[in-house]
């Protein structure tokens, strides 16, 4: 997630200045300084925003050792953690460990930032100052839409739908494909065809006013094909009970994680 985010940032016409804790990415340029290890962060550098995009488990050692690196120089910074679950008040209580009483600020974006159609929940704890959650929310806004969450606990559902959504979206585009191949199309076509349809979906559901409902109900001529498809995918044990399944799994899991 932290390299589709970083690939939105580059992208932006204005990237902010950026300095990229990765075991694996080499090369640092005028645009972002790359380093392996927190040891290796620049010592005049002065971050305003702490993004963590490591699985939650190395959450704490991340800022444990940022901690350790940084001092002092962490002390204005807030941290912005697009991990699924972690609380604030778990991270607050690890970068207080690391020497930082600093404020926490949760995403949940998702992949299409990689290519600026990203959209992103944003919850900031009450200490977080203006400034902090305006630039938040600016960064994330960089690589798409952002929709500010009140309450902390309505991350878990924004992970199960946006956070995790474009997984349910490729699995359909799979699907797509393989039935396509499985009716004799070869696989480019049947790629070209699921991808193109989703992509013209979506582009419909961002462009028109209409909603969701209308725009299927506009497709689905009376006794024709998208009639019969849609009797198979709407029967009230296919998707209409499946997806809120599927949701209720992963906020669950989402609350899981947090502890
Ligand atoms: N994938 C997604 O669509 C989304 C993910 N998220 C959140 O983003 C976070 C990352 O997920 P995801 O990108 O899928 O996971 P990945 O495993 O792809 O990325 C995690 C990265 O963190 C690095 N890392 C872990 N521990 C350390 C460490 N101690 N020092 C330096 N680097 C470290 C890993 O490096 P290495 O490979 O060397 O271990 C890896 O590059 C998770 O918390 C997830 O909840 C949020 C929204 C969407
Ligand atoms: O699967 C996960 O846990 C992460 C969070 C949302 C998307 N990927």
């Amino acid at each position: 997630m932290g390299g589709a985010l970083l690939d939105g940032w580059l992208a932006s016409p204005t990237p902010p200045r950026l300095v990229i804790l990765d075991r694996h990415r080499t090369g640092s340029d005028d645009a972002i300084t790359v380093v392996r290890t927190a040891a290796e962060i620049p010592a005049g550098f002065k971050p305003d925003i702490i993004v963590l995009a490591v699985k939650p488990a190395a959450a704490e050692i991340m800022i444990d050792a940022i901690g350790k690196a940084l001092g002092p120089r962490m002390s204005n910074a807030a941290i912005l953690s697009v991990m699924a679950g972690r609380t604030c008040a778990a991270l607050s209580d690890a970068a207080r460990l690391a020497g930082a009483d600093i404020p926490v600020l949760r995403a949940m974006p998702n992949t299409p930032s990689a290519v600026g159609a990203g959209i992103s929940g944003l919850y900031a704890a009450p200490s977080a100052t203006p400034e902090q959650k305006s630039i938040c929310h600016d960064l994330l806004f960089a690589v798409g839409d952002v929709v500010p969450v009140e309450k902390e606990a309505d991350l878990s559902v924004v992970t199960a739908i946006s956070g995790s959504g474009p997984a349910y979206v490729f699995l359909l585009a799979e699907l797509l494909e393989k039935a396509g191949q499985q009716h004799g199309l070869s696989p480019t076509i049947a790629r070209r065809l699921a991808r193109g349809t989703i992509y013209g979906a979506g582009r419909m559901l961002d462009d028109l006013p209409d909603s969701a409902e209308d725009l299927r109900k506009a497709v689905t001529s009376p006794n024709g094909t998208t009639a019969a498809a849609l009797a198979v995918l709407m029967k009230s044990d296919a998707w209409p009970e499946t997806v809120p399944k599927a949701i209720d799994a992963a906020t669950k899991r989402a609350d899981e994680l947090a502890g």
